[in-house]
């Protein structure tokens, strides 16, 4: 097992060249957000701009559209009553990262489905939070057309997903439950705790050593996936990259709590554009 450091984020983002543009830095499609986790799909969407993201679109209730765009002009909104425009939205983005506060009724299985029925295999796919717990229950849920398939499960919800208890979430069990649900070998699970592991489908496994407890509070899982997100929009969507996201999430926390007592995941996003600078090469 190897563990995420400050090298390895290093080797991931990249100096911006000057001959560039935002559709150079990832088209992402964010979907989550029924009325009551409304800010799951903010948080998502602060951490995926603030990562660097060159466009940003979500999907989500009509209710979250008017506080998204006062907090965050800079990112488009659609409502996802309007399916047509959500399939166009699903096939030209690079990167979909679904299930922030999706909520798990009967619209959240509608929409899961359509990303199932229109996902191909040009794209990263990211589910998260709610879109695990739905596949969890219904496992033809799950898409498997993607170039990459991205879970962002925390202990409970992997619980849930692949019926490993908590306690027995061991590197070989996990894996396994992996290659259970991914036949085709191109998933990466970021398995979330107090210290995540990142492991892929050929034997790799990273472990977060950075991170403090202030980070615990809602909202921080829907801020990473949202990293994770514009990290794959802007490097190739690898293993590497992936525990990139995480390590620099963790960091930007344990920066913060060198003098707060607790780490807000939407002060963790404000504050990534800089520690990033600090670590382009
Ligand atoms: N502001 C918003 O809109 C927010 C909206 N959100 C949205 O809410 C929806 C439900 O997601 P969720 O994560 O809140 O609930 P759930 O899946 O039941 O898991 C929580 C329970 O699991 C357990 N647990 C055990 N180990 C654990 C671990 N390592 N890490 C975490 N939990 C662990 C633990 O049980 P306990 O120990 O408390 O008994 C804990 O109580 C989903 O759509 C999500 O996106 C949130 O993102 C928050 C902000
Ligand atoms: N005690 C802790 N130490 C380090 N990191 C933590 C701690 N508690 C939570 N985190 C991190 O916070 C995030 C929580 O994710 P998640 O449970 O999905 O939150 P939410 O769904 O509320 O956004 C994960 O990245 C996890 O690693
Ligand atoms: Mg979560």
């Amino acid at each position: 097992m190897k563990s995420i450091s400050k090298e390895l984020i290093s080797t991931v983002i990249k100096k911006r060249k000057s001959a560039t543009h935002k559709g150079n830095y990832g088209r992402l499609l964010l979907i989550g957000g029924s009325k009551k986790y409304g800010g799951a799909l903010i948080m998502a969407a602060e951490g995926a701009l603030n990562s660097g993201a060159g466009l940003v679109t979500v999907t989500t209730d009509q209710v979250n559209i008017a506080a998204l765009h006062t907090r965050d002009p800079e990112i488009m909104a659609l409502n996802w009553d309007e399916s047509i425009e959500l399939k166009k939205s699903i096939k030209s983005s690079d990167v979909v990262v679904c299930g922030m506060g999706l909520g798990l009724d009967e619209k959240a299985q509608q929409i899961l489905a359509l990303v199932r029925d229109n996902i191909t295999l040009k794209q990263t796919l990211i589910l998260d939070a709610s879109a695990l717990d739905l596949i969890g229950q219904q496992k033809d849920l799950l898409p498997l057309n993607s170039k990459i398939l991205i879970f962002t499960p925390h202990q409970m919800e992997w619980q849930r997903l692949s019926g490993i208890k908590i306690s027995d979430q061991s590197d070989e069990l996990n894996r396994a439950a992996l290659d259970k649900l991914v036949k085709n070998k191109n998933a990466i699970l970021v398995l979330k705790s107090n210290h995540t592991k990142v492991y892929d489908q050929a034997g790799n496994i990273y472990l977060n050593p950075f991170g403090n407890p202030g980070m615990a509070i809602g909202g921080m899982g829907d801020t990473l996936a949202g990293i994770i997100g514009g990290f794959c929009g802007q490097f190739p969507p690898t293993l590497e990259t992936v525990a990139a996201a995480v390590g620099i999430h963790s960091l930007v926390a344990d920066k913060i709590a060198e003098r707060q007592y607790i780490v807000r995941p939407t002060q963790l996003s404000a504050h990534l554009p800089e520690i990033m600078k600090q670590y382009e090469k």
